[in-house]
């Protein structure tokens, strides 16, 4: 999936400067980041919308609706793929999925492990801070 990504940040980028008459991609430039996170918020809320009402076609149309208006923002943002990329394998080395505390205690929920499988430790997560320490 980062390929197809990949290769549609870089459409983008060579869209930017086209006519906004023709390229919605330049349009989205033209009118700035506030349409483009409109756009973006308009999206996610489509796939939810088709999500919660089972329609799985309309979840995919929408979802690559999404994920090109967020490679919009992310190349008005100056945000690469591969910066996503680093942060996400960052997590994963750090925690495997990172798992967020459940907010009402810092007590972890005791779950029995497989039988015979080795627990995984569980590394609690002090709350979204402990994201942002680099
Ligand atoms: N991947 C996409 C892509 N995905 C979705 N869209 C458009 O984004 C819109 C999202 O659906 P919306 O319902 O929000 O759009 P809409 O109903 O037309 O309403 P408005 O956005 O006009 O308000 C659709 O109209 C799609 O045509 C895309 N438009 C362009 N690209 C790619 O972006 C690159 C540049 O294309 P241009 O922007 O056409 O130069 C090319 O590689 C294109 O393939």
């Amino acid at each position: 999936m980062s390929d197809s990504l990949e290769r549609l940040y870089l459409a983008v980028l060579a869209a930017r400067d086209l006519d906004p008459a023709t390229s919605r991609t330049a349009r989205l430039f033209q009118r700035g980041p506030s349409k483009m996170a409109k756009k973006l918020a308009e999206e996610a809320i489509e796939v939810v919308i088709d999500a919660v009402n089972g329609d799985t076609d309309a979840v995919i149309r929408e979802s690559a609706d999404l994920l090109y208006n967020l490679t919009v923002l992310w190349a008005s943002a100056g945000v690469r793929p591969e910066d996503v990329w680093r942060e996400m394998t960052r997590r994963e080395d750090m925690l495997g999925i990172a798992e967020k505390l459940p907010k009402s205690s810092m007590k972890l929920p005791k779950v029995a492990a497989p039988r015979g499988a080795a627990r995984r430790p569980i590394v609690a997560l002090e709350g979204r801070t402990a994201r942002k320490r680099h």
